[in-house]
């Protein structure tokens, strides 16, 4: 592995045991049925060990957006054309996307990213671009590598590195995000390679690719994953071969969040690739990941129960942009605001609660 990047994972340490016992405890004495928040009560466990601090607080929270195009559209695996991407990554930056509108209601920062879109972007006021172009889009890899080792690499240690800059602007939370035509193909490419599955179950219709296009998708997919997973001995391998500078920035944004102890929600379909790698390449990264919710990509599922996440949401959702990471903000907020002003049993002097002996 890339020397630089070894540096960065060698500063992970797990989460801290003590912060998360204590705040076991605490839930265990909120005057509520045990449990009873099912997996928020563990989301907020999770973040007191990541935080090594069993006072939570979400105060400061920051969605990274990574936009990037795909050298594979020219195949006519998406329904809208490369320039989409662009349109919308330069209207996020005047906070004119679903995602800004959402992320305003939740309190959430949008920090638009550009990693590889094919054009040069104006930025906007609202939400300033940062540019981190790897590449103006990555090659088409039914024809060659989607990029180079080294290009992999880059874009992995560009979301570390975004994710550093968030810790030092005192961030307590972290959303992914993507914005990408195409990156439905790639995404579906790299889970065949890392599932070593057949990608017909895991390649659907992205941003709404019609019947026919379909067809093609999965061909082209089924094509490149056949001849490319003789060669792919690792995750930069894969990531260089089919991958996106979405998918790889957001892989080190995951890396990222285990360096610099911030929890890191992940998004749809995109994003849960993305973690997977991350998980893959630093094995137990997941315990500093929160599942948002369940794409309504074939993929989505399969990929939280292969990271043995828990999603808060179920909506039926595939926008993308960091929609449903956003979702699961006021969700998490909620249950810390539980948590760390609720009455205790003992406050309200009821007896520890004690589940109803069943009736005989
Ligand atoms: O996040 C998801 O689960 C998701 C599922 C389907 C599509 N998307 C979004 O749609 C775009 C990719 O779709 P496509 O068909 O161009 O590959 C990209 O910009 C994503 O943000 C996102
Ligand atoms: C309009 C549009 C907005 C999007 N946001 C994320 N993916 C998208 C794809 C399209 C086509």
């Amino acid at each position: 592995m890339n020397e630089e990047l070894k540096d960065y994972l060698s500063a992970i340490q797990q989460p801290d045991k003590k912060a998360m016992e204590t705040a076991r405890l605490r839930w265990a004495h909120v005057a509520k049925p045990l449990n009873s928040l099912g997996v928020l009560e563990d989301d907020i466990v999770k973040i007191a060990g990541i935080r090594e601090n069993s006072l939570v607080t979400l105060k400061k929270r920051g969605l990274l957006i990574l936009c990037a195009d795909n050298g594979i559209v020219e195949e006519g695996v998406t329904q809208t054309g490369m320039e989409v991407t662009a349109v919308v990554a330069e209207n996020m930056t005047r906070g004119n996307s679903s995602v800004c509108i959402m992320a305003k209601r939740a309190g959430v920062d949008v920090f638009p990213v550009d990693m590889g879109v094919a054009r040069d972007l104006e930025s906007g006021s609202t939400y300033p671009l940062i540019n981190r172009k790897i590449a103006y889009g990555t090659k088409n890899f039914s024809k060659t590598n989607a990029m180079t080792r080294n290009e992999a690499v880059q874009a992995i240690i560009t979301g570390i590195q975004l994710m550093g800059e968030l810790s030092e602007k005192g961030y307590d939370l972290a959303a992914t995000g993507e914005m990408g035509i195409g990156n439905t193909t790639t995404s579906s490419a790299v889970a065949a390679l890392l599932l070593k599955q057949d990608p017909m179950g895991l390649t659907g219709r992205g941003a709404g690719l019609n019947d026919a296009g379909l067809i093609k998708k999965r061909k082209v997919i089924q094509e490149a994953v056949a001849r490319y997973s003789p060669n792919c001995q690792d995750e930069i391998d894969i990531l260089s071969a089919v991958g996106g500078f979405d998918l790889a920035g957001m892989t080190g944004i995951f890396l990222g969040g285990a360096i610099y102890r911030i929890p890191v929600l992940l998004d749809g379909f995109i994003s849960a690739v993305a973690a997977l790698l991350a998980e893959r390449i630093y094995p137990g990264c997941r315990d500093f990941m929160i599942a948002s919710h369940v794409s309504a990509e074939p993929a989505g599922r399969i990929l939280l129960e292969e990271l043995e996440l828990s999603p808060l949401i179920q909506a039926g959702m595939c926008l993308g942009e960091g929609t449903g990471a956003i979702a699961a903000v006021p969700l998490l907020q909620m249950a810390a605001d539980v948590y760390s002003t609720m009455s205790s049993f003992e406050d309200i002097e009821i007896e520890a609660y004690k589940p109803m002996e069943e009736p005989s």
